[in-house]
């Protein structure tokens, strides 16, 4: 029996909540930021590369949030469009904030950082009003992006989506997602990530991201049997926890405990896995495939996006991720514990 019953009335697959931005990554790479001098345009921000992600893999992906009234506001809107994704919940900010940009730093295949530039943002000015009950209530899962809850009106909003999806039996799933940017202190982000870590079904983040969650109840850290145990005692069916090119680790409230160490690629860049893992894993979860094979397939996508340039055009179709797979496990055999 899947370990998440997703209600197939509903409509949408997937509504995940938070910020669209736009990356900026270098075309000259491998050196600081401050020395490169030629940038590539993406659609970005984790939320919006997740339903990229999805709406890729064939699933019927909406979205909440909010975008500028300029270029930047109508090239993101524009582009979901074109993927497919329905756009009739994503508001316009009317008061001049701009929409969120990200300069990457990639200085190695392993060392990349990101300057976000996200003051008088667009997706944070994200209010109650524009969360729709209706349009929760017929998606069959909503995700929470840990820094939508940095700052209010954002915050309150996507604490009411959590509220109406609750009510109407769909699904919650929390992207811890941590940006430091934005947020005022570690104890307010630690009371509003474990208060959506409460109610949601479904948390995925890595272990760093827990470990600032859990500053408050578990300061000196916690091993991921305990961050996983705590978490499920609330409600949730699943907890997955990522080590970065260490691989990650599936927890099921039925006792699973899946691991998988990450395909082997020339990395290009050390972000962007995780919204391609993300996108993967829950589409296997709502094809009603087992957690070892969602893991499988997170693990591989989020592998082909790390040795990618982008986060979100580079975000592959069913097929080019089983044929990755299929030629990895031949050359290195299997990476997950089957059986
Ligand atoms: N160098 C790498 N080679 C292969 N896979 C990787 C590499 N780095 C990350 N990944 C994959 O991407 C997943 C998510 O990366 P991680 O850094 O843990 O999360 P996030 O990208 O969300 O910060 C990892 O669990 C792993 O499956
Ligand atoms: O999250 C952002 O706003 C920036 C993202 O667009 C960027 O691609 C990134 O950091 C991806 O994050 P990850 O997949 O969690 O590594």
């Amino acid at each position: 029996m899947n370990i998440i019953q997703f209600d197939q009335s509903k409509s949408k697959d997937i509504v995940p909540i938070g910020r669209i931005a736009i990356d900026f990554n270098p075309v000259d790479f491998n050196k600081p930021l401050d020395e490169c001098t030629t940038f590539k345009k993406y659609l970005g921000g984790s939320p919006a590369n997740i339903a990229v992600g999805m709406a890729r893999l064939g699933k019927n992906v909406g979205f909440i949030g909010k975008v500028s009234d300029d270029q930047f506001g109508r090239f993101v809107t524009n582009y979901f469009r074109r993927e497919g994704i329905d756009t009739s919940n994503i508001a316009v900010a009317r008061q001049g904030e701009s929409l969120g940009l990200t300069f990457t730093e990639i200085l190695s295949p392993s060392d990349s950082s990101i300057l976000m530039y996200r003051n008088g943002i667009a997706d944070l000015s994200l209010t109650t009003g524009d969360i729709n009950e209706q349009y929760i209530q017929d998606a069959k899962a909503i995700i929470i992006s840990g820094t939508a809850l940095a700052a209010s009106p954002s915050r309150e909003a996507a604490l009411l989506a959590v509220e109406y999806a609750k009510k109407h039996n769909t699904i919650v799933i929390f992207d811890v997602d941590y940006r430091s940017y934005t947020w005022r202190s570690q104890a307010e982000l630690a009371i509003y990530y474990s208060s959506v870590a409460r109610r949601s079904d479904i948390i995925l983040g890595s272990r760093e991201e827990f470990n600032l969650m859990e500053s408050i109840i578990s300061p000196k850290g916690s091993g991921d049997r305990e961050t996983a145990d705590r978490w499920m005692a609330y409600g949730n069916k699943i907890v997955v926890i990522k080590h970065g090119k260490a691989g990650s680790t599936a927890y099921t409230n039925d006792g699973g405990v899946y691991k998988i160490k990450p395909f082997p690629v020339q990395s290009l860049k050390s972000f962007g896995g995780g919204d391609a893992y993300a996108s993967a894993f829950l589409y296997g979860l709502m094809e009603g495939w087992d957690i070892v094979d969602c893991l499988e397939f997170g693990s591989g996508a989020a592998s082909m996006l790390v040795s990618a340039h982008s986060c979100s055009d580079a975000m592959p179709q069913v097929e080019e991720i089983r044929e990755f797979i299929r030629k990895k496990k031949e050359e290195f055999g299997e990476m997950v514990a089957r059986g």
